[in-house]
């Protein structure tokens, strides 16, 4: 199962300046009455905001979560619900802050009535029984958040199947394909180890579409944090939209601080990455490193004409290959294995392993003797310059044969799809698709082009022998 991914979240503790519990402490205690003011101002949004949103919003003034501090609220903007600034916003200020007692992770599992049966199920599987769980109950705690909840985004999961035909041949349609079996089949094993035996829990029905709503939910909303806890969903926080104007990471933040009238509590905190004007959108940026299919597939969206159009290169050493034992130990001594993945981003260069990977997997003939180098990390070093001309001609065939057969793959030629985009009026779904489907043909475009001219500059090349002559000829000589 591919890991759940999502905002990137530093665990990093530090003190708080803000005291959520003081405001309502004073109103107990002075008759400067600042609470009842501040909560009348704190739950004024928009009156054309959803009733869902105004509800869950006085929820979060309840709880103590917004203060007349907090210098963002829901708002409804492009990208569907966002946290909207009610007041300039430095960079680098704290923006929101949410205790641990309202985040949705595997510890709120494990105290639920669902902890027992949970133990030993994967994060993820837990979360989504108990999302799912929390959305039936009428007590839940989160019932409001429930009710912020999307029925699904324009993530590939929940497209149709005419939808996909619009992703006919590219890698992200097979990426979509594997993830919905991969979850289907956990939900078949979960239903029938979890679920039914334990009606008393779950006394609710429970479809594949209802699990992969809770999947989609987790995969666009939660955040993973290293050290602490795997992944977690925290209410108020999950409505930071993404930006390609944030190009840093890293603005989630645990802190220790107050957390209610009395007590002190781990913090999630979110901190502004751009100087905010009162009513722009705090925004954040999801990762550097997703490519335009990751976030089609975890979010729904993507980012038109950007770096982040890539094509996968998966270069595998057959097990048929007389050399299979000597490569696959080389490549393992390098970090790499049988199969090897090489991520081609548009604009940009090729991998640095790609190369001496490619020469490894093609290499055979009056080459094979390069493998008996006592080294490993010797045949490596060799490897990272031109073989042989045999060899170089090899790796630019492998590549551009099989630049031509994924070429081959897709309904739509890069001119096709460009004319779709200049007319525009697409669908949020067609408009990822298009812009997918011409990202990857633009990606194997570059890559073939790349491994052309190579092919035309092989006389020019040097090559092992004539490297080692150089090094073995008497210094005169050289
Ligand atoms: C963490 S939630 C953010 C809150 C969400 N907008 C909502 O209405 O609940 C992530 C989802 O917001 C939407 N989203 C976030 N940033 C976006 C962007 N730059 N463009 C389009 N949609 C975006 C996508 O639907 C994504 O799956």
């Amino acid at each position: 199962m591919a890991s759940v991914f999502s905002v990137p979240f530093s665990p990093f503790l530090c003190p708080l300046k803000t005291t959520k519990s003081r405001t309502k402490f004073q109103t107990l205690h002075s008759s400067q009455k600042p609470f009842l003011i501040n909560s009348l101002q704190l739950t004024e949004l928009d009156p054309k905001i959803p009733q869902p949103v105004q509800t869950f919003w006085k929820w979060l003034c309840d709880e103590g979560v917004v203060t007349a501090k907090t210098p963002v609220k829901p708002g409804v903007v492009p990208e569907g619900l966002g946290l909207v600034a009610t007041r300039d916003i430095s960079e680098g200020e704290t923006v929101l802050e949410v205790p641990r007692r309202l985040w949705i992770n595997t510890d709120a599992v494990a105290q639920s009535d669902i902890g027992n049966v949970c133990t030993g199920l994967e994060p993820w599987i837990c979360l989504a029984l108990f999302l799912l769980r929390e959305k039936w109950r009428d007590d839940s705690k989160w019932k409001y958040y429930m009710g912020v909840l999307p029925e699904c985004t324009d993530s590939t999961i929940y497209w149709s199947e005419e939808e996909l035909s619009e992703i006919q041949g590219t890698q992200l349609l097979s990426t979509t394909m594997s993830m919905k079996e991969s979850v289907q089949n956990e939900f078949q094993k979960v239903e029938e180890e979890v679920i039914l035996p334990n009606k008393q829990l779950f006394p609710f029905p429970i479809t594949l579409d209802d699990f992969l709503w809770a999947f989609g939910i987790l995969r666009s909303r939660s955040f993973s944090c290293i050290g602490y806890q795997n992944l977690m969903l925290v209410p108020f926080a999950d409505l930071a939209n993404h930006s390609a104007k944030v190009t840093t990471e890293g603005h989630a933040n645990e802190v220790g601080g107050p957390a209610g009238l009395f007590s002190w509590d781990l913090l999630f905190s979110f901190r502004n990455p751009l100087k905010l004007k009162a009513s722009d959108q705090f925004l954040v940026q999801y990762g550097l490193n997703k490519s335009n299919a990751d976030m089609a597939l975890g979010y729904g969206f993507i980012e038109p004409n950007s770096a982040r159009d890539t094509f996968t290169l998966t270069l595998e050493i057959s097990e048929s290959d007389d050399f299979y034992g000597d490569k696959l130990n080389i490549a393992e001594s390098n970090g790499l294995g049988k199969t090897a993945d090489f991520d081609i981003k548009f604009g940009q260069s090729l991998p640095p392993a790609l190369l001496p990977h490619l020469r490894l997997v093609t290499l055979g003939g009056t080459d094979a003797f390069l493998l008996e180098s006592i080294s490993r990390n010797a045949v490596w070093g060799h490897l990272e310059l031109p073989v042989s001309r045999a060899n170089e001609e090899r790796i630019c065939k492998v590549v551009r044969d099989a630049c031509k057969s994924a070429l081959s793959g897709y309904h739509t030629t890069i001119e096709e799809d460009e004319k779709l985009m200049e007319e525009g009026n697409l669908s949020s779904r067609l408009q990822i698709a298009v812009e997918i489907r011409a990202g990857e043909k633009e990606v194997l475009q570059q890559i073939d082009d790349i491994f052309r001219e190579r092919e035309l500059k092989l006389d020019e090349l040097e090559y092992y022998q004539e490297r080692r002559r150089k090094d073995l000829a008497p210094v005169g000589e050289q």
